[in-house]
């Protein structure tokens, strides 16, 4: 017995336009994509006129599991992710212990085969702890199934053990994701540095702590051959550098985030410092930089969304805007915030944002789906473009309720998640 899909329109991404279409979902694939599909003995799933995107993939979550399950767990941020529509994450490796072993990377996979809502890839670490002092096994890491390899968090420091990092990396054909931070220019930063920061008496974070390591590690991805991914870009000057590596031809890419793309430090002005649920790292800049990052996502320098998704718990986020910890949480609403602000707005077509949210990171990192086609992988989600509803951390499967975006009414919600032919999220 197969799954079917009736009354729902799927989105082709080439013309832009929407099309009747049903689909049978057989085990994990999709078996039949037709006007028509015999319907007899499938479960059928009516859509009311839904629409049928490939399941997002975001390459920038943090699931927190081992170590921090107070903030989530890989249980509560898949469900989460299905919600947000979803079928494919992958986590940061700053765990507790730190993602640095080959077991630790299948401790990944079988928790996430028991308790997972959507398909899990982790990344091993670059260096052991993320300390920065001595390499981890990347063969092995690669071997046990590390996506990439990241200290996210933190940045590598030592060019040297960046650059040994990208010659094992290049020959073991595995992406290094790169979290760009000089940390001596970033010194006990927690904001943008600028009129701002300096208003407000708060330590800054200037965007050259950022640019000057994507600098070095582009020069190094040239000199090695890695394949280079700039986790976050947030500010102008790193963009300006990724699009120049990208003209030069070099394999390097790079993502953005929602956060970085709707907002600027100016809410933190607002605010008066006064609410850690608006620090993040790297921080919210000008309104010049986040023009840049826009400009980068519509003419291809930056090749995909990655939400970031960095939960906190309410206890960690209520202290100072100094002492609280970085981060954002994102993966439940990204997909229809971005479909009210850039869509309907006139950014961006809804083809486009669809392909940097499924299409361009399956491409890059040359994982299944980003698509929906006969005989591919079944990973999709159904959306509604009509219905508008707030975002309210109450209901939200994550256990991180900390983000700046609280209230704001979006439409382009997930009715319908299916993975792998299951489905992971639906509806009442
Ligand atoms: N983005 C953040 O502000 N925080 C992330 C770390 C990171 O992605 O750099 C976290 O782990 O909390
Ligand atoms: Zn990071």
């Amino acid at each position: 017995m197969g799954l079917l899909l009736k009354n729902g329109r799927l989105l082709n991404l080439e013309t832009g336009e929407l099309e009747a279409r049903e689909i049978l979902i057989e085990g994990d694939h999709i078996a039949e994509i037709a006007e028509l599909v015999e319907e007899s003995g499938h479960e059928v799933h009516d859509l009311n006129g839904g629409v049928i995107l490939p399941g997002y993939i975001d390459m920038h979550v943090h699931l927190r599991q081992p170590g921090f399950e107070a903030k989530e767990t890989i249980e509560t941020g898949t469900k989460a992710a299905a919600r947000g529509g979803y079928t494919t994450v992958a986590c940061m490796p700053n765990t507790r212990p730190v993602i640095d072993t080959p077991e630790r990377i299948r401790y990944v996979y079988d928790v996430t085969e028991k308790e997972g809502s959507c398909t899990v890839l982790p990344y091993g670490a670059i260096t052991v702890g993320e300390l920065g002092e001595e390499l981890t096994d990347i063969i092995a890491l690669r071997e046990a199934g590390a996506v990439g390899i990241t200290d996210d968090g933190v940045g590598v420091q030592s060019s040297a053990m960046m650059r040994r990092a990208m010659e094992v990396a290049a020959c073991q054909d595995i992406p290094v994701v790169i979290h760009s931070e000089d940390e001596d220019l970033a010194k006990d930063g927690c904001m943008n540095e600028g009129v701002v920061s300096k208003r407000l008496g708060l330590p800054g974070i200037p965007g050259l702590a950022e640019s000057v390591m994507i600098a070095r590690d582009i020069m190094l991805a040239e000199e090695t051959g890695a394949h280079l991914h700039v986790c976050h870009i947030s500010d102008a000057g790193s963009v300006e550098l990724v699009r120049w590596a990208k003209q030069r031809g070099l394999k390097v890419t790079t993502e953005v985030t929602p956060h970085h793309l709707l907002l600027t430090e100016s809410i933190i002005d607002e605010t008066d410092g006064g609410d850690a649920n608006m620090k993040v790292n790297p921080p919210l800049r000008t309104e010049a930089d986040r023009q840049a990052c826009l400009q980068g996502l519509l003419d291809g320098t930056i090749d995909m969304i990655a939400t970031d998704h960095a939960p906190h718990t309410e206890e960690e986020k209520k202290r100072s805007f100094a002492t609280a910890p970085f981060g954002f949480t994102g993966i439940e609403f990204a997909f229809p915030l971005l479909y009210t602000e850039l869509v309907e707005k006139g950014t961006i077509g809804l083809a486009e944002l669809v392909k940097k949210f499924a299409t361009n990171p399956a491409q890059v990192f040359r994982l299944p789906g980003g698509k929906v086609e006969q005989g591919g992988i079944a990973d999709l989600t159904v959306v509604d473009l009509e219905t508008e509803q707030a975002i309210d951390p109450n209901a939200f499967f994550s256990k991180g309720k900390n983000t700046p975006f609280v209230g704001k009414r979006v439409k382009g919600w997930s009715t319908l998640t299916i993975n792998r032919g299951r489905v992971t999220y639906k509806t009442e």
